[in-house]
């Protein structure tokens, strides 16, 4: 394993008691871009033992006004119930909003949407990649916090390889299914079909509770 110059700043440790469980949070501070991220942290976690694990990406308009327009809102507080019940795990919360291009980029990739583009022909339209995110940040973030084994909250699995490829070893992906709306039944569609996210199958394995 290779010992890198430490990328993040760790803040204070404090206790988060929240309408889904008890929790604490650690901000992080990235020291070559001044980006804030969050660890919200459940219960001890035990060495070489994996950790049920979210790494959530921002999503303004989903976390913070409960869009109806992706699944992201409804997964942050489906991942922190799941926790919660678990009695350890962590949500690693990048600041990356808008799969990495931020929000005045997704909100310009939301009105080429309303023109009628998917997802990816939107972010393909401004000159970007479907997904601009890398999870290097989380990885260390996880490093920090004594984790390396992780039991996986995606449906994503270009999460897992992202997160394989820097050292994180994916153990488990565990579903995180929301049912689909009026709003996002076509952004979903378009995660599915060309995204590779698996969205129909993880409806069967989320039946079981067994991560
Ligand atoms: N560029 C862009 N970003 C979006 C759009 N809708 C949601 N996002 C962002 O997408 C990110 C979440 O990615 P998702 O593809 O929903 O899910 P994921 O994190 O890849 O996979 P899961 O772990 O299964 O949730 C957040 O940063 C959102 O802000 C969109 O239409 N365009
Ligand atoms: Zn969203």
């Amino acid at each position: 394993m290779t010992h890198k110059e430490t990328t993040i700043v760790q803040g204070e440790r404090v206790q988060l008691p929240t309408k889904y469980g008890h929790f604490e949070l650690i901000p992080f501070q990235e020291k070559e871009t001044g980006l804030e991220h969050m660890a919200l942290i459940k219960g001890v976690f035990t060495k070489n033992k994996p950790v049920l694990t979210r790494i959530h990406s921002a999503c303004a308009t989903g976390d913070l006004f409960g869009s109806l327009r992706c699944d992201c809102g409804d997964q942050l507080m489906e991942a922190m119930k799941m926790i919660e019940q678990n009695g350890v795990g962590v949500i690693v919360y990048l600041q990356q909003e808008g799969r990495g291009i931020g929000l005045m980029n997704k909100m310009k990739a939301y009105k080429l949407q309303e023109l009628g583009r998917n997802t990816i022909e939107a972010n393909l339209e401004l000159g970007f990649a479907a997904d601009e995110r890398n999870y290097q940040i989380g990885a260390d973030i996880l490093n920090a916090l004594g984790v390396q084994k992780v039991k996986l909250l995606t449906n994503n699995p270009d999460k897992i390889v992202g997160l394989e490829e820097i050292g994180i070893q994916v153990v488990k992906r565990v579903p995180l299914i929301i049912p689909s709306n009026v709003f996002n039944k076509f952004y979903l569609d378009t995660k599915e079909l060309q995204m590779g996210h698996q969205l129909s199958s993880g409806k069967l394995e989320k039946t079981s509770n067994d991560y």
